[in-house]
């Protein structure tokens, strides 16, 4: 099963964006997501290549952002994709079964035409009001959560639902009694002078339920 927790990338330049990833990875993140937006494709396919070969040093998954070409050029373990980017079932007839392919979600019928589609896991959010990302959908806060996932359980729709968006350490415990599967997050790791500690907590957090 996937990692409850996925990393995703900063950074504004090649070397920024393997220096962020590797102390990530190093602090015990286990699952990667390339974001490096706006660059030219030479540098994009670079920062792949670098990311790829520490991820195979760490054993960690390695998937890329919004370029799916990219994503099997490079023989990436997936690539997420949002609303406006290519639609899931082209990326799936392109990928095959073996790739992980996430989908951005903000609604619960997101999430019906994802599953529809052949999504594998979903990127619920944003969960509050972030600066790591432009042109936010609407924000969901707890409650919006609670309502996607309990309509997921009524109509049966299984996946691992992913929160994203403004997430820190206090947050992780109330959205998991919401019923998400895990979280993703940017800033706050990025951020973090004691990232070993940080992930640790996250973890202790994600695999409570798991543990007891
Ligand atoms: C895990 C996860 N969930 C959501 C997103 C957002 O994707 P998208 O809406 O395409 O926005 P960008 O990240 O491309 O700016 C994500 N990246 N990861
Ligand atoms: C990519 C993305 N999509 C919705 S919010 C977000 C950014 C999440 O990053 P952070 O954890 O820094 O808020
Ligand atoms: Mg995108």
């Amino acid at each position: 099963m996937y990692n409850k927790l996925q990393y995703i990338s900063q950074g504004n330049t090649i070397e920024e964006q393997l220096y962020n990833i590797h102390q990530a990875l190093d602090a015990g993140c286990n699952w990667v997501q390339m974001r490096f937006k706006d660059q030219s494709f030479k540098d994009t396919f670079t920062l792949a290549e670098g990311v790829k070969s520490l991820c195979e040093e760490y054993l960690a998954n390695f998937i890329v952002n919004d370029d799916l070409h990219l994503a099997e050029q490079i023989a990436a373990d997936g690539v997420h994709l949002g609303l406006t980017d290519t639609k899931i079932d082209e990326a799936r007839a392109i990928l095959g079964t073996t790739k992980i392919i996430g989908g951005t979600a903000n609604t619960f019928e997101d999430i019906e035409n994802h599953v529809k589609n052949g999504c594998d896991y979903i990127g619920l959010g944003p969960f509050r009001f972030t600066a790591t990302k432009e042109k936010l959908s609407p924000i969901l806060g707890l409650s919006g959560y609670f309502d996607i996932l309990q309509k997921m359980k009524k109509n049966k729709i299984e996946i691992p639902v992913y929160a994203i968006g403004g997430i820190t350490l206090r947050d992780v415990s109330p959205l998991m009694e919401t019923g998400i599967y895990g979280i993703a997050i940017s800033g706050i790791i990025t951020e973090s002078t004691e990232k070993e500690i940080l992930i640790q907590q996250l973890n202790e957090k994600l695999y409570a339920k798991a543990i007891v």
